[in-house]
């Protein structure tokens, strides 16, 4: 008979696990959401009817019996019946009075969490819940009790009532409603810090700190997004607990020969407080948890595998509202640099993008939609690569007390917590091993990972998935960043749009031996800034010595290029003039200096602002500055031939010209020594590494390895200070840029590319006949009647009336100098004009 009775104890404990599992699984989660919802539901009908109701039903229900009452058929008046009755009378006159209904609302959010709908964290609804049943049941006794002394309702309930005849005999009457307005301020403004602006203004005079509160509020609100959250005390023990008891059942179901070290691990895991694995969630990119299960395996119920969750994309944006403004010209024939704040109220703000308001930015539509439907996560490669590298870490002596992968895009990253004892260094040796038993490339370990108290694995996934630069462009955050220089580079392996503002940067060094997608990644960096800035307010200098490159940009020379004054073509091929356009970058930074120092500001997002509210004169050269991005592909190439010469200039830009809005990006494909020298590395501290072939490639460029454990096609790691975050990078094809392109090409341009600064080293600079009039601009002879017609000596005046940059008509009026028809400078006045009339001025341009 003993046989008998076991087997029938193992069918029922079967028949209970499965039972178990099925409430544990999704669809049980979300079938007991329904049920809790539509209890609240009953609930919140009957306290509602208990108003109507509840004094015809008082004499049967209060101090009877509940199944008495069932049995007996009383004729009960609530909507919901005994029950219903039962419960408002309860909860409403025994115990809360009537924000006692905050009770079936909070059991409604549980209800939907359980559903996997969510409306607001259940740890935060029970805080207010808990507080509006406490304030709410005195505030209800004291107040409600006064206004309807004979209804049926006990308004603040036993407990009001209790709490406030207490206070009322402590604190008087006066001091009951203090201390209820007190706790209501107070409360209000432990859930929300907004609402210290609130009671700050209604004292008037005394709101000078709004500012401040709202700055918290905003850096408070930034760092939520960087900081992964850390999960509270609460959660942390909810979590133990949750492990705890699947363990146990676990234990109870299985049959006793498949019981392997693993349940152990698990059972030994509160001990471990400290290797609990905080689950990753950001305010971007909330997270999709899908736990998976195999009974058969305890490590398998705390294998969590998070699938990142695809950002949502916005409309496809058209055209980007401007404001346009019609702005006046300046007419002040002013004095100083810094107009006099009444001159520029009268006047209204400079819009440095007037001239081409009309300018739309590239549509989405542009981009290229790759179609990812189908390429779900291969749930079998997770495990059985969760298998590998336990067994793996298992031969070598090592046991993990908890695993968890994270699905990127190209990598899935498995979170490990090792065994309390265990050493990082000998996981870390095992990388080639763990790489062997999952015969893949590319493995990278990370140990410890910063800040997480886990050891990384990062394993290339078997079906890698494009990122393409659509997704990245048309995202949330990319499209409502703020930053001056936005940079949207592609997702890191939480699927996160990874972002990063070029000015803060402030220079990139990009890395990456021949194929691996540097040339893609460069793509990505200049499309995102199409896509954001507009022609006034960014120009590029594309450095290009492959020749076929940057070709492509051409068509946009008179939107978004800068060249040399003599230049025929803005994309610079030839060495020699990178040699020129890099001193030219010099004088432009050295030029820019100047202004700033003139306008007594620190940073050309000041200097700009202050040009824009028309606070400095143009007269003085005062000019709106775009940010000038110089990228150079192919650095080492260009190192090898101009060696030094180039070296100097750029030190000089990346050690100075960051406050003057030059940002330079230089890419490589052999991020050597002799390269990347010193001076380089120290300038530049952001750097962008695609898969180099050997680790002391990566060194150098990251200094650290990794970079070589790539696998390539825009597989990237980006470091920034001591930052390191593996990216898979934004994929834009040639054909999508050349629309882009020529969809700006095709707009209304300026009438020529952007003029950079003629570079006069310094032996020439003094040397008279330094202009050479052999060499008139085209312009000089209109420009020489401009200036006899008006008698005025003012550079500003041929810029504004030829519509030309102020270099070339600084140019202009060297000429004119040299030809002897205006006088020399006179710092802050115009030239003297040494022509009296056109008369004269012919015989003059006839003479020259
Ligand atoms: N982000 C990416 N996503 C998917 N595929 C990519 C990505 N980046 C590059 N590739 C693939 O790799 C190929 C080579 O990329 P790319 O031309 O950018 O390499 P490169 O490093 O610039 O090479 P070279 O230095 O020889 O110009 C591309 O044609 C593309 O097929």
């Amino acid at each position: 008979m003993p046989p008998k009775k076991s087997k029938k104890k193992k069918n029922s404990a079967k028949t209970g696990s499965s039972i178990l599992r099925f409430l544990r699984s999704e669809r049980g989660h979300f079938l007991i959401g329904v049920c809790v919802v539509f209890i609240a539901l009953y609930m919140l009908i009957g306290m509602i009817s208990f108003f109507f109701t509840g004094a015809a039903d008082q004499s049967k229900v209060v101090n009877k019996n509940f199944i008495d009452l069932i049995i007996h058929k009383q004729d009960i008046a609530n909507w919901t019946g005994v029950g219903g009755a039962f419960v408002a009378e309860g909860l409403i006159n025994k115990y809360f009075g009537i924000f006692a209904m905050i009770i079936p609302l909070y059991i409604s959010i549980i209800g939907l969490r359980l559903m996997g709908i969510k409306t607001i964290s259940l740890i935060k609804g029970f805080i207010l819940s808990a507080f509006v049943l406490i304030w709410g049941s005195i505030f209800s006794s004291f107040i409600l009790t006064k206004i309807f002394p004979d209804s049926h309702v006990i308004w603040g309930g036993s407990h009001g009532y209790i709490l406030e005849q207490l206070l009322e005999t402590t604190v008087g009457s006066i001091g009951v409603v203090l201390i209820i307005v007190m706790l209501l301020v107070v409360f209000s403004v432990i859930t929300k810090k907004t609402s210290m602006d609130f009671y700050r203004n209604k004292f008037p005079g005394a709101n000078k700190e709004n500012g401040d509160a709202e700055l918290i509020d905003d850096i408070e609100e930034t760092e939520d997004e960087i900081v992964e959250k850390k999960p509270s005390i609460i959660a942390r023990f909810i979590n133990l607990f949750k492990k705890k008891v699947l363990a146990d059942n676990d234990q109870e179901e299985d049959d006793g020969e498949q019981q392997d070290v693993e349940i152990d691990l698990i059972n030994s895991y509160p001990e471990n407080d400290v290797a609990e694995v905080p689950v990753v969630t950001r305010s971007i990119t909330p997270l999709v948890e899908k736990p998976l299960r195999n009974t058969n395996n305890a490590l398998d119920d705390d294998f969590e595998i998070v699938i990142p969750e695809e950002e949502t994309y916005q409309a496809p944006r058209t055209e980007q509202a401007r404001p346009i403004i019609t702005a006046p010209p300046v007419t002040s024939s002013g004095e100083s640099d810094i107009l006099d704040a009444v001159d520029g109220e009268e006047m209204e703000e400079y819009d440095p993008t007037k001239d081409l308001s009309q300018f739309q930015f590239p549509s989405m539509e542009l981009l290229k939609v790759y179609d990812t439907t189908g390429k779900g996560v291969d749930m079998d490669e997770q495990k059985a690569n969760k298998e590998k590298i336990i067994n793996t870490l298992r031969n070598y002596g090592i046991e993990i007390t908890n695993i968890k992968a994270t699905v990127g895009p190209t990598i899935t990253l498995y979170e490990i917590v090792p065994q309390a004892g265990v050493r990082i260094s000998k996981i870390r040796n095992l990388e080639d091993d763990i790489a062997l038993s999952l015969s893949a490339l590319g493995i990278r370990i990370i140990a410890p990972m910063p800040g997480k108290g886990t050891i990384g694995i990062e394993v290339p996934n078997k079906d890698p998935q494009i990122v393409s630069m659509q997704s990245v462009i048309a995202s949330k955050r990319f499209q409502e960043c703020a930053y001056d220089l936005p940079v949207a580079l592609g997702k890191t392996i939480t699927n996160e749009i990874f972002m990063f503002d070029l000015c803060k940067m402030p220079h990139l060094l990009v890395a990456g031996a021949t194929g691996q997608g540097k040339s893609v990644g460069l793509n990505a960096i200049i499309t995102s800034l199409l896509y954001k800035k507009h022609p006034a307010e960014m120009k590029m200098v594309l450095v290009d010595p492959k020749m076929v490159e940057f070709n492509i940009y051409s068509t946009i020379e008179k939107h978004y290029l800068a060249k040399l004054p003599d230049a025929e073509k803005a994309i610079i091929t030839d060495v020699t003039k990178v040699t020129q356009t890099l001193n030219s970058l010099t004088k432009e930074m050295d030029d820019r200096y100047e202004l700033l120092m003139a306008a007594n500001v620190r940073t050309i997002k000041e200097y700009n602002e202050k040009f824009k509210k028309r606070r400095l004169n143009p007269l003085k050269g005062h000019r709106f500055l775009p940010y000038i991005v110089v990228i150079i592909d192919e650095f080492g190439d260009l190192i090898m031939t101009a060696g030094k010469e180039i070296e100097m200039p750029i030190a000089r830009i990346a050690q100075k010209a960051r406050a003057v809005g030059i940002h330079m990006i230089i890419a490589t494909q052999r991020p050597t020594t002799n390269i990347i020298t010193g001076t380089i590395k120290a300038n530049f501290p952001a750097r962008m590494a695609f898969r180099v072939t050997s680790q002391i490639d990566s060194r150098t460029i990251l200094d650290m390895s990794g970079a070589n454990q790539l696998i390539g096609r825009g597989d990237m790691l980006f470091s920034q200070g001591s930052d390191l975050v593996r990216i898979q990078c934004a994929f834009v094809d040639t054909p999508e840029v050349e629309e882009i392109t020529q969809y700006i090409g095709k707009q209304q341009g300026y009438a020529h590319a952007f003029e950079l600064p003629e570079f006069v080293s310094a032996n020439d600079e003094d040397k008279p006949g330094a202009v050479d009039l052999s060499d008139k601009d085209p312009l000089f002879e209109e420009a020489a009647r401009l200036i006899v017609v008006h008698q005025q000596g003012s550079t500003s005046l041929i810029q504004r009336k030829f519509s030309i940059g102020y270099n070339r008509a600084g140019r202009l009026m060297d000429q004119l100098e040299a030809a002897g028809i205006v006088g020399p400078t006179q710092g802050s006045k115009p030239r003297d004009v040494l022509i009296a009339d056109e008369y004269s001025l012919e015989q003059k341009i006839s003479s020259i």
